[in-house]
């Protein structure tokens, strides 16, 4: 709007260009000499006074104004306006005022909320519990608020500004950090979650994490960085925590199989590039299982956590032990200088190893089987060295104990095998390819007492296997629990059928290998398939080892006590081979005692045999057991055992194992019991 008007008591308005309708809603005519709606009187009447102020002022001096107020609309609304003007003289010589009002409410509106935007955003980045930065690209901070101060242990942030002048040298703990901060934002403008050690101002260390981008001039020119801070040491505290935990055995502390991996991969590569050997050796303690079984798990942890110790101890420190399994350590030796300077650590491993240790009281041997790879020549990865390793250290086994045997081609042929048939045997308990035959246990006179199962397997690749071969193999690949569940399954089933024949006075008996007899729910899962096959438990018989009753004796006394509450009969199979102990026959609650068949074999002869066949029997006896002889095979051997009081006699002599159809002839042919 133009305006010209008095320089009077109201600013009578002489002229108005158009504009001013928009502003005020009044017509120019309207206003053109209206003393009463006068310049003033649309002027907001709390900017009045300011206004005319500096009006009379420029009419005093200088004779021009610039002034912002507020405007009056005819509708009862405001509008921001800058007038601006001077004093002239009309035609008439009268000085007037004129000059421009301009609508400045939008710009007005817009300051003010860039102004508002502003006052937030700086309470944000200074209330933050985020440390939050600007620096400068070459490293100066230029803005830091209260919770970056606290992370870095500053009191304030012009401290922390004036105290970490360079950040690449007084931050980072390792200085080439801030390089690569750098370099990242280079080629990315931006980092996230850049983690890094850095000092706090008293000099401890903390881990961040820091967000952060570039921000550019209008010219696209790199101004500053600026970005977040999070302390994150706690998670990565936890962090390494957890990858500690994913290389390392948690009970010997030892890398485990992951980071033996690795470890082997760095040594090929060295071995690589100096054109050097290096040596896998593969131990596996002897005796373990033994001392695992006689004095507890908590022992053989303790066996454990010192061979592990002696095995590192007898090392350099550049080679790697790792614990491989079990009882089983896996060991690198890198900078192999030869044969006699692996044999000479061989040696050394197994007369450390072989040294006693105390446990419990017992000065406990324990020797080591070892076997060797040689890198690169036996393979280039771990499967294959660690294949090879294995090879040879199973065949060290076979020369007896406490050997050591390096790999060779003869050695994988009979690696292969034994995988060929773990893996034959998987799929013979998958795909019923096991079967179960009954050798009768029989009194004196021929009288038939019971069956004692025995699992057989005709493979198609091996022939017929012996279970002496295969039980061994199916405890180590943990597939013993199919296995016996198979049997017995087999055998309940078998023993209900007779007993629906009218034998209900026969009893089947099943082995159950030592390490089912550890399992929680063992009598659970007995009384489940007597269910199954509806056969009352005193029809069933378990067989155990003696090694059984020898581990965690309190486990096991707790599940015999259950199996014997269920009604089941408990018998100890090779009784006189391990390392029972009158003390522990008495606390299990055990029913039959069989004399093994090494006495058996030689009781007739007039030897010591027959000296330990009475002592047990005499022993069983005022136990109140009942003994079975097993693997008697003449007259003259029965004659013995019978006249030392041996209730019940197993063995060729009677009848080899039978498939089931022979052995219900064989039942019907029995005299009765
Ligand atoms: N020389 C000779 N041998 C006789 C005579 N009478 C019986 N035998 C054999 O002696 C073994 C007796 O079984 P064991 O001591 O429990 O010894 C068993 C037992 O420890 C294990 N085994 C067999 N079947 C099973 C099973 O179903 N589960 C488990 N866990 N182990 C089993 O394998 C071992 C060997 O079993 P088998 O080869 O069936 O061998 C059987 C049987 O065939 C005899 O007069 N002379």
């Amino acid at each position: 709007m133009v305006f010209r008007c008095a320089i009077d008591a109201h600013w009578t308005l002489h002229f108005a260009s158009d504009g001013v309708e928009a502003l005020t809603g009044y017509r120019p005519d309207e206003l053109e000499g209206n003393a009463v709606v006068s310049l003033e009187a649309l002027i907001h009447p709390d900017d009045r006074a300011s206004v005319r102020e500096v009006i009379d002022e420029a009419c005093r001096g200088v004779g021009r104004y610039r002034v912002k107020y507020r405007l009056q609309h005819r509708d009862g609304t405001d509008r921001w306006v800058l007038g601006r003007g001077a004093v002239v003289r009309d035609e008439q010589g009268e000085r007037v005022l004129e000059g421009f009002i301009e609508d400045v409410t939008e710009q007005l509106t817009r300051q003010r909320l860039l102004a508002d935007a502003e006052l937030r955003y700086r309470s944000i980045f200074e209330d933050s519990v985020i440390g939050m930065f600007q620096t400068s690209i070459d490293g100066h901070y230029l803005a830091a608020n209260r919770a970056l101060a606290d992370l870095y242990g500053y009191d304030s942030p012009e401290a922390l500004i004036a105290g970490l002048s360079d950040i690449a040298t007084r931050l980072y703990v390792d200085p080439t950090r801030r390089e690569e901060f750098t370099t990242l934002i280079r080629e990315h403008h931006r980092v996230a979650d850049f983690e890094s050690e850095v000092y706090r101002r008293d000099g401890s260390r903390i881990w961040i994490a820091e967000n952060a981008h570039v921000v550019f001039g209008p010219d696209g020119q790199p101004l500053y960085y600026e970005g977040t801070v999070e302390d994150v040491t706690k998670q990565h505290g936890y962090r390494k925590q957890l990858e500690y935990q994913a290389t390392h055995d948690p009970l010997t502390g030892l890398p485990n199989r992951n980071l033996l991996q690795d470890r082997l991969q760095q040594a090929l590569r060295q071995a690589q590039r100096r054109g050097s050997r290096g040596a896998l050796a593969f131990v596996d303690l002897d005796n373990f299982k033994f001392v695992n079984d006689s004095l507890g798990h908590g022992a053989g942890d303790r066996l454990l956590v010192e061979v592990a110790r002696r095995l590192k101890a007898s090392v350099r420190e550049s080679d790697t032990v790792a614990r491989y399994g079990g009882d089983e350590f896996v060991l690198i030796l890198g900078d192999y200088e030869g044969l006699s300077d692996t044999l000479h650590i061989l040696h050394r491993i197994q007369d450390v190893v072989g040294a006693p240790i105390a446990l419990q009281g017992h000065q406990i041997h324990v020797n080591c089987s070892i076997g060797v790879s040689v890198f690169p020549d036996d393979g280039g990865d771990l499967e294959v060295l660690l294949r090879h390793a294995d090879a040879a250290m199973h065949h060290a086994k076979t020369l007896g104990k406490g050997q050591f045997q390096f790999y060779t081609e003869s050695l994988n042929v009979a690696a292969r095998e034994r995988l060929a048939l773990d893996s034959a045997l998987r799929q013979a308990i998958e795909q019923d390819g096991l079967h179960v035959v009954y050798q009768p246990k029989v009194g004196a006179h021929g009288q038939l007492y019971g069956f004692e199962a025995l699992v057989r397997w005709d493979s198609e690749a091996f022939g017929s296997v012996s279970p002496a071969r295969f039980i061994p193999l199916a405890e180590e690949n943990g597939l013993i629990g199919h296995l016996t569940w198979f049997v017995l399954r087999h055998a309940c089933h078998q023993a209900a059928t007779w007993r629906a024949q009218g034998h209900g006075h026969l009893r089947v008996a099943v082995n159950i290998s030592p390490s089912l007899f550890r399992e929680k729910d063992l009598a659970a899962l007995v009384q489940s398939v007597l269910d199954a096959a509806g056969l009352p438990p005193e029809n069933l018989e378990l067989e155990i080892t003696e090694g059984m009753l020898m581990g965690d004796v309190q486990r096991a006394l707790a599940v015999l006590k259950e199996l014997k509450a269920m009604g089941v009969f408990i018998a100890i199979d090779d009784f006189g081979t391990g390392y029972s102990s009158l003390a522990y026959l008495k606390r299990f609650p055990i029913d039959i005692l069989k004399v093994d068949r090494s006495f058996v074999m030689e009781c007739d002869l007039g030897n010591e045999a027959v000296a330990i066949t009475r002592a047990i029997v005499s022993l069983a006896h005022s136990l109140n057991l009942r003994v079975v002889a097993e693997g008697v095979e003449t007259a003259s051997q029965l004659a013995v055992l019978n006249a030392l009081g041996c209730e019940e006699f197993q063995g060729y002599l009677f009848a080899k194992p039978l498939p089931g159809p022979e052995a219900a002839a064989f039942l019907d042919a029995a005299p009765a019991a």
